[in-house]
């Protein structure tokens, strides 16, 4: 069985993703074995090329190289598994399934020459493989944050991965695959001739309408839809291929260009990607708000309980009330607030439940004995604590 049928069989979906990640955590294991986590050193980018048989992958991948600058040669998945060691798996009756697909695409990945970037052709095709691009993506960052601060931070620079989908329609297809086996043949026929020139892969679906269409639908079932799962992770490009070769090249440049409007120059990103992001330190703030109040809820609870009841009875009557401003201020002379530990409560209790509170203590100096002797006035400090809180007010409008 291939990996193909494997899928079209249709295991559950949370089946397959664990099949993914034993399948990715076996295979990344084996590399980190085999060379030592600090040399995976994979392209910074990646442009992973999908489409139907014939929607012109081949065709356009020396044009999409040319417009990216990437000078590496092109990966073709269908030529890694022609590879000595897929043809063994293949004599000894194995079969080339997504492990044995993920293990040959990573050592290529590894090799020095293409570090800048590559184009990918025919990968992934399955709902494994999806899964396993994306747990690649995830231990390229994780290498890159391991080893930023170490002298081999340049290894490990932020991988790009673009998803092109070139799409043409089934008729387009296999029209498309039938002359390309028309082309073959007339090139294969003068190779035989003249002597000169390589011979081209002749194969079978490229011959007959009804193998062509199966592979059509092949594609269809099985990979279309997980390419398209990959548009909320990666950089996406959906390009219309059914039109004639000048077209789809001015779309493919049109889609690039616009993608590169919205990304940062590396060198712009690297001595920005220190700062870090609003989202990581919401989360991080969040985290730490929880375990606080858990905190104060197990060491202080008689003080947690007289914030709360405070802020039940004296204060949420008052917001209430003016809830429309978004906007309330209270001051307060209970001494509850003498503690700092109560006011650190309150103001997260505030923001635990969506309110952003802050406490400005003013103190008054009141007399309270005259000496007339010396005419020195002794005083107390009265403190007087004023409670503003804020959270978004009311949007609606009358009129
Ligand atoms: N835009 C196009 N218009 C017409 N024919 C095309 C176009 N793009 C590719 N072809 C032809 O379709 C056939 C299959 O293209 P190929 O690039 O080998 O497809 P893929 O690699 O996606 O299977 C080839 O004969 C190629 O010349």
């Amino acid at each position: 069985m291939t990996s193909e049928e494997q899928t079209a069989s249709g295991p559950p979906q949370d089946l397959e993703i664990k099949d993914a990640q034993l399948i990715f955590n076996r295979v990344w294991k084996g590399l980190e074995n085999e060379f030592g986590r600090e040399n995976l050193q994979f392209p910074k980018e990646l442009i992973l090329l999908g489409g139907a048989p014939g929607s012109g992958k081949g065709t356009n991948t020396d044009f999409i190289r040319k417009v990216r600058g990437i000078s590496a040669e092109p990966i073709v998945i269908s030529d890694l598994l022609n590879s000595p060691e897929a043809r063994k798996i293949k004599e000894e009756g194995g079969m080339v399934g997504d492990e044995e697909v993920l293990r040959l695409l990573l050592l290529r990945l590894l090799q020095s020459n293409i570090r800048d970037g590559t184009v990918l052709d025919g990968f992934p095709r399955t709902k494994v493989q999806v899964e396993c691009l994306k747990m690649f993506y995830d231990q390229m960052i994780s290498l890159r944050r391991e080893f930023s601060k170490t002298p081999m931070a340049h290894r490990f620079r932020q991988p790009t991965f673009h998803i092109m989908v070139l799409f043409v329609d089934e008729a387009e297809s296999i029209e498309r695959q039938l002359k390309r086996g028309r082309e073959t043949l007339a090139h294969n026929a003068e190779v035989k001739e003249s002597g000169i020139g390589e011979l081209w892969e002749e194969r079978k679906t490229d011959f007959d309408p009804a193998l062509a269409r199966n592979r059509y639908r092949v594609f269809k079932e099985m990979t279309y839809d997980a390419l398209v799962s990959l548009k909320q992770i990666f950089h996406y490009h959906f390009i219309n291929a059914q039109a004639p070769i000048e077209v789809v090249q001015k779309n493919i440049i049109g889609e690039l260009d616009y993608q590169s409007s919205l990304e940062l120059d590396p060198r712009t990103y690297d001595s920005l990607r220190t700062i870090p992001l609003a989202e990581d330190l919401i989360k991080r703030a969040r985290q730490e708000l929880v375990k606080r109040l858990d905190g104060y809820q197990v060491e202080n609870p008689e003080i947690m309980k007289r914030v709360v009841d405070f802020i039940q009875n004296k204060m949420m009557p008052i917001i209430a009330r003016y809830a429309v401003s978004g906007r309330v201020s209270i001051n307060t002379e209970d001494t509850l607030f003498a503690k700092p530990v109560a006011l650190a409560i309150l103001i997260d209790i505030f923001s635990e439940r969506g309110f952003r509170a802050n406490v400005d203590i003013h103190r008054q100096e009141i007399p309270e004995r005259f000496e007339l002797e010396t005419g020195k006035i002794e005083t107390r400090e009265k403190r007087v604590y004023r409670i503003s809180v804020f959270f978004k007010g009311s949007t609606i409008r009358r009129g």
